[in-house]
């Protein structure tokens, strides 16, 4: 295997969570469990799909439609691979952008099979005019599509086979009502525990023949955002890494030097979380800030601060979410060595929620 060097540096973000590449999507094929029991965490929403998924085979009925949402990076792609196959059925997958007319859908949707699933991605992201179509297939497993032009047209209703709708989305708030209120499932994902992330590594290591031991793995899973894909990218990473300056084995201080090299720090923040805690501590003194004005600050778009950077940071506690905007918390100003300030607004937040 030839490894050059600028491999190791860090890419524009290592700790994002979206895929970053052709050649990445593979790797993550690879990597990603295809059963239920081998699904890491999530430990509610998989003891309920096994027995939905159980219940539906015994009846040989398509699974109820299921909503899977969450940060990008938990496992909703790879879960709704999983599904489809614990229910033994075929899976065609696509996404909201890319159904961009009415028969374009119908087209996938009378081509199922009865009892398949259909896996929808970025299913916030659907236009509208196709949505409409979708309503009655999840409803009676029925579509109406329009035949001919002008006066002549006429709509045709025709009979679908029962299918299993499963939408992704990292923003379940921006689905329509009437699309949200047709799922029977739904499931919201979260951030793993560095014990679940632990587990991930180790089994990866596995896959990829990576030697590495336990210290090793829990190092990079502590790093790794609460999120599976940035665990298996910084596991690729610091494989890189042992292989050219060490003798391939993943320890503990090998892991701890190749990812401060990358500039993921202890808790797992890289460079754009700790900018924008930078910028809600420096600029805004605390805060509160809103989304806009910090998404100006550090050059972001509004949509990875609100998908990507808060989710974590706020489920850690260095950012809170208050009606004015965002403020940060008591933790964020110990992590970067500041006091707590004795008078203002973020001081009269904290002094009445505690
Ligand atoms: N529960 C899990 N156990 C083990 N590995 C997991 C788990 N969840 C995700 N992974 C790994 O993380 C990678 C990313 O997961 P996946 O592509 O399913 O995320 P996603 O939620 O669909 O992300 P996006 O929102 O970007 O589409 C997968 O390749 C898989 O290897
Ligand atoms: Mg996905």
């Amino acid at each position: 295997m030839s490894i050059q060097t600028d491999q190791f540096a860090p890419p524009p973000r290592i700790i994002t969570a979206a895929p970053a590449s052709k050649q990445e999507e593979v790797i993550e094929r690879a990597l990603r469990p295809k059963q239920l029991d081998e699904y890491v965490g999530q430990e509610k929403i998989r003891a309920q799909l096994e027995i939905f998924i159980t219940a539906a085979r015994m009846r040989s009925e398509a699974l109820d439609h299921t909503l899977l949402f969450g940060p990008p990076g938990l496992g909703k792609t790879t879960l709704a691979h999983i599904i489809a196959r614990e229910m033994g059925v075929n899976l065609r997958q696509t996404s909201g952008p890319v159904l961009e007319r009415p028969g374009d859908l119908a087209a996938i949707l009378t081509n199922l099979e009865a009892n398949d699933v259909l896996f929808i991605d970025e299913i916030h992201r659907l236009s509208p005019v196709v949505e409409e179509i979708l309503y009655p297939a999840l409803e009676d497993y029925q579509i109406d599509i329009m035949i001919g032009e002008g006066p002549a047209a006429r709509s045709v209703k025709l009979d679908l086979q029962p299918f299993t709708l499963v939408g992704a989305t990292t923003r379940a708030g921006m689905l329509t009502n009437p699309l949200r209120d047709r799922f029977g499932i739904v499931a919201r994902l979260e951030f793993y525990t560095a014990d679940e992330l632990t587990k991930i590594v180790t089994r990866s290591a596995a896959l990829l023949g990576a030697p590495i031991d336990i210290d090793g793995a829990r190092e990079i899973a502590k790093r790794a955002r609460g999120t599976p894909r940035i665990a298996n990218r910084l596991l690729r990473r610091v494989r890189d890494f042992a292989e050219v300056k060490h003798d391939g084995q993943i320890s503990k201080e090998v892991a701890d030097a190749a990812l401060r090299m990358l500039d993921v720090d202890g808790l797992g923040f890289d460079l754009m979380d700790r900018k924008l805690l930078e910028a809600v501590l420096y600029k805004f003194g605390g805060g509160p800030v809103g989304v806009d004005n910090l998404a100006a600050a550090i050059g972001e778009e509004r949509d990875t601060i609100e998908d990507v950077l808060e989710p974590f940071l706020i489920q850690q506690g260095f950012l809170q979410r208050t009606p004015r905007g965002r403020i940060a918390t008591p933790s964020a100003y110990q992590h970067f060595g500041l006091t707590l300030p004795t008078s203002g607004v973020v001081s009269e937040y904290w002094s009445t929620q505690t």
